[in-house]
């Protein structure tokens, strides 16, 4: 790290300790003068920024408030989200994350992550070189088509990588320098945002076909050669793109999709944890998924290997997941199919979603369509007809999206309902008894992935890496959780469960031979030492 002095030791996010610089740091670093009197600790200092933030009046001007103290004190910045995460978490992700992407160009301050264009075309790699860190072992990037359930934001989707770095060292552990946010800006179609005086990205229609694929190309390349170390993840691209991507690049380079395989690892981990709620065997649940996008495809395939693994033949592990779209339940009748919905369709009469809830019964309901309100009350009351515990997991984001909120799922099925949302909900009050929604974001997932990844360096990253994340997300889940019904462990334990994810995901990397050089005989500690703790 270069040593700075003065203003310039202020200035820099990664060095700066503002007032908590010694009189000796202060003498040493021609600091005197440029500081008031009085040197205080980190702990002192979260007193003041926790002050300042829970004084602004809305979301946004709190996404705001830190996302400019990450800019000033990054170890000050982490360290108050990692000793608040439950607070923080909400502000710097989903949902005020989907609000920040809507105004990203209307909030806009300081260049954060970075930005290609197709003017860029021939030159990412050499341009990539402006990138002022050398050692970078993650990179998420988005082209801002899909971002969580609010569409094509264009390039003001850049926030969505940011927020997922921001999780990837607070979550995850990883350092900061070894994150790289990035804006695939190939245009938008998002009208209105083309015609916005203040938009920030390509003011044309999105790149296809051709076109696109060689810039993706290019650039997953030119990471490739630049940080050959580093971990690609996919993050909100449009469903068909998603899968083509991972498709074409995964038995190649490190990388991996997020909104397939992360959420499909996040919700099979509640699956398997409230299997032990409801007592029923894992491998008698039926399971109906609500969408065919990204998400829920992710879901199925997983789930498919799962079952596998603990006793189901295929034919029977396909015949306990059904999807129902826009049209009702998906059966081998239809004439058209998504290609990897096929295998998926039953042999049951056309009938709309209240109808296939009634027929097939399932323990487990799943939603990711992005529509706000997709279960209605009657879906919801049906479940818990034949439920005693029903299974509700909404996971779509941000909360305004969501398939239905936490209130309702516990209302509309007397307090029985076992749930989880993409967002967050505040704990909830029926009666007596007082509700902890559980959140099922693939937040649990990517950052012990990630660590994982980059502590083995894994050449490639596989679906038995996402099976084992889910194991023991799964695992870590307490009896005390369990009793009051939630399926995921408290967020103020998300680093002990990346911890923990890492570790298996080194073993998984090992056993698949996907490792060159031999890690060390003690994964738990050496994967601990890995972890960033942002202290001065
Ligand atoms: N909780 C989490 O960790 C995650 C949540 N999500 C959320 O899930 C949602 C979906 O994401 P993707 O699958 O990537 O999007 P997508 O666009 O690939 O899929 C959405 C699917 O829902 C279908 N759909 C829309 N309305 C419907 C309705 N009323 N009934 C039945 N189907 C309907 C669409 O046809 C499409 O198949 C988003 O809101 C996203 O934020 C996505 C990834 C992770
Ligand atoms: C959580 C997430 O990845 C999404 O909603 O897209
Ligand atoms: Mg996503």
């Amino acid at each position: 790290m270069k040593l700075l002095r003065g203003k310039s030791l202020l200035d820099d996010p990664a060095q700066n300790k503002s007032t908590a610089f010694s009189r000796e740091e202060r003498n040493q670093f021609g600091l005197r003068g440029l500081l008031p009197y009085k040197v205080t600790d980190i702990k002192t200092q979260q007193e003041r920024a926790l002050g300042n933030l829970r004084r602004k009046s809305s979301d946004i001007e709190k996404y705001i408030f830190l996302n400019s103290l990450l800019e000033r004190n990054q170890r000050l910045f982490y360290r108050t989200m990692i000793d608040h995460l439950d607070e923080i978490m909400p502000l710097v992700y989903t949902p005020t994350v989907g609000e920040a992407c809507k105004q990203f160009a209307h909030i806009y301050r300081k260049p954060q992550g970075f930005y290609i264009n197709p003017e860029d075309r021939g030159e990412i790699a050499s341009i990539l070189d402006n990138w002022y860190e050398t050692d970078v072992r993650i990179v998420v990037v988005t082209d801002g088509e899909r971002i969580l359930g609010l569409g094509d934001l264009g390039a003001n989707g850049m926030g969505i990588s940011i927020g997922k770095t921001a999780l990837y060292v607070a979550c995850g552990g990883i350092h900061p320098t070894q994150c790289l946010p990035v804006m695939l800006d190939v245009g938008t179609n998002n009208q209105t945002l083309r015609e916005d005086l203040l938009y920030l990205g390509c003011p044309h229609p999105r790149l296809t076909e051709h076109a696109y694929l060689s810039l993706v190309d290019e650039f997953v390349q030119a990471i490739q050669t630049k940080f050959p170390n580093a971990l690609i993840q996919f993050e909100d691209f449009q469903s068909q793109n998603a899968f083509d991507l991972l498709d074409r690049y995964r038995k190649q380079v490190r990388c991996f999709n997020d909104d397939i395989q992360g959420t499909a690892a996040v919700t099979l981990a509640g699956i398997y944890t409230s299997s032990r709620i409801t007592r029923k065997s894992f491998t008698d649940l039926k399971i109906m998924l609500l969408g065919t996008g990204s998400a829920a495809t992710g879901i199925a395939e997983l789930m498919m290997p799962a079952f596998c693994a603990a006793g189901l033949s295929e034919d029977v592990a396909r015949s306990r997941i059904s999807f129902v779209d826009r049209q009702g339940l998906v059966v081998s009748s239809r004439e058209h199919f998504k290609p990897r919905i096929r295998p998926f369709a039953h042999d049951h009469a056309s009938v709309n979603f209240l109808e296939a809830i009634e027929s097939i019964q399932p323990d487990v309901l799943i939603g990711a369509t992005g529509v706000a309100g997709a279960f209605s009350e009657t879906a919801i009351r049906k479940m818990a007809q034949f439920n005693e515990r029903p299974v509700i997991i909404a996971l779509s984001n941000p909360t305004s999206h969501t398939e239905c909120t936490a209130e309702e799922a516990y209302r509309w099925t007397d307090g029985r309902a076992i749930f989880a949302s993409g967002s967050p909900f505040p704990s909830f009050r029926l009666g007596e008894k007082l509700f902890k929604p559980a959140q099922g974001n693939n937040a649990y997932i990517f950052p012990g992935v990630g660590l994982g990844v980059i502590a083995s360096r894994a050449r490639l990253i596989t679906d038995s890496m996402f099976l084992i994340a889910a194991r023991v997300l799964a695992n870590m889940v307490l009896p005390e959780e369990i009793e009051v019904g939630a399926i995921y462990p408290s967020l103020s334990r998300i680093r002990s469960v990346s911890h923990a994810i890492a570790v298996a995901i080194c073993q998984v990397a090992q056993q698949e031979g996907l490792v060159d050089d031999a890690l060390p005989q003690d994964l738990t500690t050496y994967v601990r030492t890995l972890m960033y703790e942002p202290n001065y």
